[in-house]
């Protein structure tokens, strides 16, 4: 790995920081103080974040600032990346805000997985192993030595991945732990199934099943032997039984023999008493027919029939039906004449009323007529009042016309002349008016000017003044114009009173013509009125002597209809005579009924006797068949007697007892044996049950035992592997230890150069020893500071070589960092420790930092780094030196040398 550039915003003392590295050494130097170990914590809080710092996060940040950039540029196995941590501060602590490794094909984000990234993909170091190896800060050079061996030995096997092993055997381990204790579970299960199986064993299950299985087939020939008795029992008793069944069959057959023989003798005998019976109701019947037919004269007489015979009954039935037809006809015609006659008076009636209804119409109809012309009469008279009063207003209006000098139709061009001479009259009137004014003002004037002795109108002396001269003409005028103005003052008060009287002849002349038209119109309407009373009268006149002629139609109608009632009447009288005679015919008809119910109860009679007779034989003949069936029975019955066996049925009694006592006690037998047998089956069935349960124990056993088989097999494997895995790290770190020691003593050679010691010794377990050149071992804490430092650096020179050699691909060889490393060597070694920087270049660590003042190592440097810190405002940046400066740098240290 190699640092190509590294960029600070606010890191610690720094504002804003932009530094390039190159391959090779690079030595930073400057003031105490001036942040030369800050950059390269930077560097390493890029890598690893947190947990490269010291502190916390907060310490990261310039004091006073809330953010800090870092961004570190750098290749590793030919690949750049760019690691970018963004830290701030908010609420009092600081966080990661951004961090982010960007790769050619890869980025991380995250601080952890960043870290991890770098620790285990690319480093394949943790912070911890990196401090350890490859950045060496500050007095922590004798971190490696002052460490345990132990310590030391975890150190080294972490860098070289022995670590790795261990985990793996470890986890070996565990699972051999795990396997034992499934294994020690399983042997326990297998041990308890060989117990079970064992004492199973010892129960001999077979032989138990053997002698089990003949006794079941002893007890089955056992019970077959009493099933074949009982069968035998069962067959005897079943042939007893039947014998009996049979007889007692038998025995029942004549029982109900008898019982047939009885019942029939007795029917016999109940036909006999039947026909006797037979006998006396026909005989009963013979003479009630004998009392009839005496009878039977005296009802022909009766009906007035010569002879008591059906036919002398149909004859006399025909007359009657005849005759009866004959009057019915007769009847129906009567009646529908009364009918008929009923209908006209009805509607003669009618006829008679409407008539009437009609003269009372017209009648009243005649009266309203009157009423009306009543009415008529009356206003006209009233109107001719009216008409009166008008004539008599005119005539006192034209009265008012008989002093005037006009007649009626003039008033209203009079009154207008009046207006027009009263008009003139008033001009006048006012001409006059002015004329005086003016008149009387010359003389006022002229009266004026006299006084004072002026002309009124040249103001001269009046004295024959032309004015003075016309005074008394003036006064004239004056005098004149008043006579005057007084004259037509009165022809106006004339005028005025011509005018009223001329408009009060106006309103007469008007209101006399609104009286002539009003009499016009009232005498036309006396017209209309006197026209309609004459109308009226004449009409009610008519109209009454046409309700006249209806009152004579609706008598002459009325008596019409009286003949017609009475014919109806007559009418009636004659169907009620019918009716009678109908009657009559009905009760000859009844008479002939009785004839013929006498002649059809003696017929009736006579089939009944007939009937009983019939009835009668057939019971004799029944009766003879019964005592032809009862002769069989008889005969039959004799029959069975005969072949009835009482020996042989009392025989088959006794068998069957025997048989059923037998067969009883043989059940109870058989159901001994049979629950014997059911016993017996049971007990087999267990004892297969446990041979079957034996078999399965076993199978068990034999799976299990193979599981436990398998089980060692793995235990034996997982301890074979936990302990390969334990001896390649051992073989492995062997191979380590003696490269390491290997290494170590030739760098240490290099470093140390063979003053006072032969050797250094690292044994397996990382223990050092420093062997003296006379043989005397010493341990490296008791060497002096600056040898513990050389000795140190060589230690970890060694480590690094053995990285970069012993680890396949690439080499995870970081920048070799070194902080003040010189602090305790004399200038001698620092020359040394020249060669061993150098060296290292040999062994391909491209990149080393150095922060340091000394002039060796600046020698020796490729680049200078500067550090400065500005004391205002207290901030340091760093710079590279370019080669004129490094060259003047160098220059300078040797000639101060
Ligand atoms: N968070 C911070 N903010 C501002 N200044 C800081 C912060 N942390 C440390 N410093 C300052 O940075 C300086 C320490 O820097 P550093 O240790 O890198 O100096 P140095 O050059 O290595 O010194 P020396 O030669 O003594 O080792 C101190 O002056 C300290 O005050
Ligand atoms: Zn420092």
């Amino acid at each position: 790995m190699k640092f190509d550039r590294l960029r600070l915003s606010n890191f610690k003392p720094y504002a804003d920081t932009d530094l390039r590295f190159d391959d090779g050494v690079t030595v930073i130097h400057g003031l105490n103080g001036s942040g030369k170990s800050s950059l390269l914590e930077a560097c390493f809080f890029a890598l690893y974040g947190s947990k490269a710092l010291d502190g916390t996060l907060d310490d990261a940040v310039t004091t006073g600032a809330d953010e800090t950039d870092v961004e570190l540029w750098f290749t590793h196995a030919g690949e750049e990346y760019r690691i970018t941590r963004e830290l701030r501060r908010s609420g009092g602590s600081v966080s990661t805000r951004t961090c982010v490794l960007e790769g050619a094909d890869s980025t991380v984000e995250g601080a952890r997985d960043v870290r991890e990234f770098v620790g285990d993909d690319l480093l394949r170091m943790d912070s911890e192993a990196f401090r350890n190896c490859a950045y060496i800060r500050q007095g922590e050079v004798n971190r490696l030595i002052n460490a345990s061996p132990r310590e030391r030995r975890e150190m080294i096997d972490d860098l070289l991945q022995l670590g790795k092993l261990e985990e793996y055997r470890e986890r070996a381990s565990d699972a051999r732990l795990g396997v034992e204790d499934v294994l020690a579970d399983e042997r326990g299960g297998l041990n308890k199934l060989d117990e079970q199986i064992d004492a199973k064993e010892e129960q001999d299950l077979h032989d138990r099943l053997n002698q089990l299985k003949s006794d079941l087939s002893d007890l089955g020939s056992e019970i077959e032997r009493f099933e074949g008795n009982r069968d035998d029992a069962r067959e005897t008793k079943e042939a007893a039984v039947s014998i009996i069944e049979e007889a007692e069959e038998r025995e029942s057959e004549l029982e109900d023999l008898t019982e047939e023989i009885e019942q029939k003798e007795a029917s016999i005998r109940e036909t006999e008493s039947e026909r006797e019976t037979l006998l006396e109701q026909i005989t009963e019947i013979r003479e009630d027919v004998d009392e009839r037919e005496a009878e039977l004269e005296g009802l022909a007489d009766a009906a007035g029939i010569d002879a008591a015979t059906e036919t002398a009954v149909a004859d006399a039935r025909e007359t009657l039906d005849e005759r009866e037809a004959e009057l019915r006809e007769q009847r129906q015609e009567q009646r529908d004449r009364v009918t008929t006659l009923e209908s006209e008076v009805e509607s003669l009636e009618t006829e008679a009323n409407r008539l009437r209804e009609q003269a009372a119409e017209k009648r009243e109809r005649a009266e309203e007529l009157e009423a009306a012309a009543d009415d008529a009469e009356s206003d006209l008279e009233a109107l001719r009042e009216d008409i009166d009063d008008v004539a008599a207003e005119h005539a006192e209006l034209e009265a008012k016309f008989a002093d005037e000098p006009i007649g009626m139709g003039e008033a209203e061009a009079h009154r207008e002349q009046i207006r027009e001479e009263l008009e003139a009259v008033r001009e006048e009137i006012q001409t006059t008016v002015e004329e005086l004014s003016v008149a009387r003002k010359t003389v006022e004037e002229a009266e004026e000017l006299l006084e004072a002795g002026n002309c009124p109108e040249c103001g001269q002396p009046v004295e024959d003044s032309p004015h003075v001269d016309t005074l008394e003409a003036d006064r004239e005028r004056v005098e004149a114009l008043e006579a005057e103005l007084g004259e037509r003052n009165g022809e106006k008060a004339q005028l005025q009173a011509d005018l009223e009287t001329a408009e009060s002849l106006v309103e007469a002349e008007s209101r006399a013509e609104s009286l002539a038209d009003k009499q016009e119109m009232l005498e036309e309407r006396a017209e209309t009125l006197k026209a309609d009373a004459e109308e009226g009268r004449a009409d009610a006149k008519g109209l009454r002597e046409a309700a006249d002629e209806l009152a004579e139609d609706a008598e002459e109608t009325e008596t019409e209809a009286e003949g017609q009632a009475e014919e109806a009447t007559a009418a009636r009288e004659r169907v009620a005579d019918l009716d009678e005679e109908l009657t009559e015919l009905d009760q000859r008809r009844e008479r002939l009924d009785d004839v013929e119910d006498a002649i059809d109860a003696i017929d009736d009679a006579e089939d009944q006797i007939d009937r009983l007779r019939e009835k009668r034989e057939s019971k004799a003949e029944l009766a003879a068949e019964r005592r032809d069936r009862l002769d069989d029975l008889r005969e039959r019955r004799e029959g069975l007697r005969e072949k009835f066996d009482r020996e042989r049925v009392e025989q088959a009694r006794n068998k069957l007892e025997s048989a059923a006592d037998y067969l009883e006690r043989v059940e109870g037998k058989l159901e001994e044996l049979d629950e014997q047998r059911d016993g017996l089956t049971g007990k087999i069935g267990s004892v297969q049950a446990e041979i079957r349960s034996l078999e399965a124990l076993r199978e068990d056993r034999d799976q299990l035992a193979e599981t436990v088989a398998d089980l060692e097999s793995l235990h034996e494997e997982t301890e074979t592997l936990e302990q390969t895995y334990g001896d390649l790290r051992a073989e492995l770190r062997q191979r380590n230890v003696e490269s390491l020691e290997r290494m170590l003593n030739e760098t240490f050679d290099l470093a140390y150069g063979n003053d006072a010691y032969s050797h250094i010794e690292l044994d397996g377990e990382y223990e050092l020893t420093v062997y003296q050149k006379d043989g005397t071992p010493l341990s490296p804490d008791q060497l002096s500071g600056g040898e513990r430092a050389l000795f140190n650096l060589s230690l970890r020179c060694a480590i690094y070589r053995l990285l970069s050699e012993g680890i396949e691909g690439a080499a995870p060889t970081p920048p070799l960092i070194l902080d003040e490393p010189t602090v305790f060597l004399d200038s001698g070694h620092v020359s040394r420790l020249a060669d061993l920087i150098e060296e290292m270049r040999g062994f391909g660590v491209r990149q080393i930092l150095i922060v340091s003042h000394d002039e060796e190592l600046v020698d020796a440097a490729a680049d200078l780094v500067t550090v400065e810190k500005d004391t205002t405002t207290n901030r340091s940046t760093a710079r590279r030196e370019d080669a004129a400066t490094l060259a003047g740098v160098k220059a300078m240290l040797e000639s101060g040398d």
